[in-house]
C-alpha cells in the first residue's frame, strides 16, 4: 500500500466514498485518489513525492500555476490582520470595481463562496426579476449542485451516472427544462411551448462538463435572439471560462451579451469564492436594495478578495497569458489530433483557448450524445497510462483538461510524448 492507499482507506471511514467532491474518488477510472502534499507551478506533488504536471489545476483557478508568490505573499499579509469580520471591507469594492472593469456588460457584483452559489443566486434573480419559474438548460452542462441545476447534469453527476440527483423535489426540478447544446431549435421549441413561463436560460458558453464542447459558429448568438424574442434573461455560466477565454471571458471572447454572469474558480485565486454580476437594474433588486434575497456569513471573505484581486490584477496587465495559453492548448491538442491519423486508438479531440478534452469516441463530439458515446472504459485506461508517466489528468471522461501560464513547452512536449506512448499501446491492444 503506498501512502495515498492509506489515507484513502482512512477518509472512508469518515467522508462519504473519502472525499469531499465525488468526482476526487477517482471510481471513474477505477484507482486511488492521489493524496496531494503540495503543489507549485505547473506541478503537484503527493504524498509519496511523486511529481505529475497537473492539467487539472484545481479544476480551473490555477490559471497563473500553483503557489503563484504574488498572490500567496496577498493572502499572507492580509491574514495578518484577521481571517473573518462578517463586515464590510474596502477589497470587496476593489474586487468587485475589478471585475467590473474587465467583464463586459456587468455594473454590478454580489461576491458569494462558490460557483454552485453564484448560479443558484443568479436563478433566483432571474425569476425574482421576470416573475417566471421556468428556467431551460442544457443536458450535459453542470451548474453546480443546487436543487434546480442537477437536472440532466454533467460533470461528476454525469459521470456517476445519476444526472438527476435523489433529493430533488420534483416540483423543483420540473420547472427545470432541458434542451440539446449546439441546437437552437431545441431552445425554441421548449420556449414556445413554455409561452411566458421561461425566465432564464442558463448555459455554460463553452461546455466543459460533459468534456469540453465549444458552441458552434452561431449558437450563443442564436440563444441571445431566442432569450430577447421570448423576453427570457440569458445567463452566461463562467464559473469555468470566466478570466480564462479573455479578460472578460466568454463575452468578450464571442461578442455575445449575456444579462446576468456568474463566476467561480479564477475569481478566487484558488480561495473559494464565486460572484454574479449584471446590469445595475437587475442587482439592485437583490437584498437590501430589492427584494431578492440572498447572503453570505463568509461572502466577500478579506483573505479570499486578496487572493482574488491579485490573481486578476495579474491578469488584466498581462493579456499575453492568453495568447500564450491558447496557442500552447492548440499545440497540444494539434498534437494530439495528429496521433490519432497515426495510431488511430479512436479519439477525437475538442480544444478551445485553454481547454481541452480528448474523447474516445471517433464522432464528432458537439453536445451531450457525442460525448456520451464515448468509451468511459478507454478513457480510464488513457488515464492510468498517463499517471504512470507523470501526466496527471482529469479522472473522467466528461472533464476538461486546464492549460495554463506555468506549463513550459518541455511540460507540453512531455505531455505529447506520454500521450504518444499511451495510443500506440492503445491502440496495438
Ligand atoms: C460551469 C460550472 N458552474 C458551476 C460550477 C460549480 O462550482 P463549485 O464547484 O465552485 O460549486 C462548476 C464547477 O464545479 C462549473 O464548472
Ligand atoms: N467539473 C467540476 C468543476 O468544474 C469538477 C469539480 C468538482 O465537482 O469537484
Amino acid at each position: 500500500m503506498d501512502t495515498s492507499e492509506k489515507l484513502f482507506e482512512q477518509a472512508q471511514k469518515v467522508m462519504p466514498g473519502g472525499v469531499n467532491s465525488p468526482v476526487r474518488a477517482y471510481r471513474a477510472v477505477g484507482m486511488t485518489p492521489r493524496f496531494i502534499q503540495s503543489a507549485k507551478g505547473a506541478y503537484i506533488t503527493d504524498v509519496d513525492g511523486v511529481q505529475y504536471i497537473d492539467y487539472v489545476g484545481s479544476w480551473g483557478p490555477m490559471i497563473l500555476g500553483h503557489a503563484n508568490p504574488q498572490v500567496l505573499r496577498a493572502v499572507e499579509q492580509t491574514m495578518k490582520n484577521g481571517l473573518s469580520f462578517g463586515a464590510p471591507t474596502e477589497r470587496e469594492t476593489d474586487l468587485a470595481n475589478l471585475v467590473v472593469s474587465m467583464v463586459p456588460n456587468i455594473e454590478m457584483v454580489r461576491m458569494v463562496n462558490s460557483g454552485t452559489e453564484a448560479v443558484m443566486s443568479a436563478v433566483r434573480v432571474a425569476r425574482g426579476a421576470t416573475g417566471k419559474d421556468k428556467i431551460i438548460k442544457f443536458e450535459g452542462c453542470y451548474h453546480g449542485h443546487s436543487d434546480a441545476m442537477l437536472v440532466k447534469a454533467g460533470s461528476g453527476a454525469l459521470t456517476g451516472g445519476r444526472p438527476d440527483s435523489a433529493g430533488v423535489p420534483a416540483a423543483v426540478a420540473g420547472d427545470t427544462l432541458t434542451a440539446t447544446y449546439n441546437d437552437l431549435d431545441s431552445v425554441e421549441r421548449l420556449l414556445q411551448a413554455n409561452k411566458g413561463q421561461v425566465a432564464a436560460v442558463i448555459v455554460e458558453p463553452v461546455a466543459a462538463n460533459m468534456g469540453v464542447v465549444p458552441p458552434a459558429q452561431g449558437f450563443l448568438e442564436g440563444l441571445r435572439a431566442l432569450c430577447d424574442e421570448y423576453h427570457a434573461l440569458l445567463i452566461f455560466d463562467e464559473v469555468i471560462t470566466g478570466f480564462r477565454l479573455a479578460r472578460g471571458g466568454a463575452q468578450e471572447y464571442f461578442g455575445v451579451k449575456a444579462d446576468l454572469v456568474t463566476f467561480g474558480k479564477i475569481i478566487g485565486g484558488g480561495m473559494p469564492v464565486g460572484a454574479f454580476a449584471g446590469s445595475r437594474e437587475l442587482m439592485e433588486q437583490v437584498a437590501p436594495t430589492g427584494p431578492i434575497y440572498q447572503a453570505g456569513t463568509l461572502s466577500g471573505n478579506p483573505v479570499a478578495m486578496a487572493a482574488g484581486i491579485t490573481q486578476l490584477t495579474y491578469l488584466n496587465d498581462h493579456p499575453e497569458v492568453y495568447t500564450k495559453i491558447e496557442a500552447n492548448t492548440t499545440w497540444l491538442a494539434d498534437q494530439l489530433r495528429a496521433l490519432e491519423d497515426k495510431y488511430h486508438a479512436g479519439t477525437t479531440v475538442n480544444q478551445i483557448g485553454s481547454l481541452l478534452s480528448v474523447f474516445f469516441t471517433e464522432q464528432p463530439v458537439t453536445n451531450f450524445a457525442g460525448a456520451k458515446s464515448s468509451d468511459v472504459a478507454r478513457y480510464a485506461e488513457y488515464f492510468r497510462h498517463m499517471l504512470a508517466q507523470k501526466i496527471y489528468l482529469a479522472p473522467a471522461q466528461f472533464e476538461a483538461m486546464f492549460v495554463g501560464n506555468a506549463h513550459t513547452q518541455a511540460d507540453l512536449d512531455a505531455t505529447a510524448a506520454a500521450a504518444e506512448k499511451t495510443l500506440a499501446a492503445m491502440a496495438n491492444a
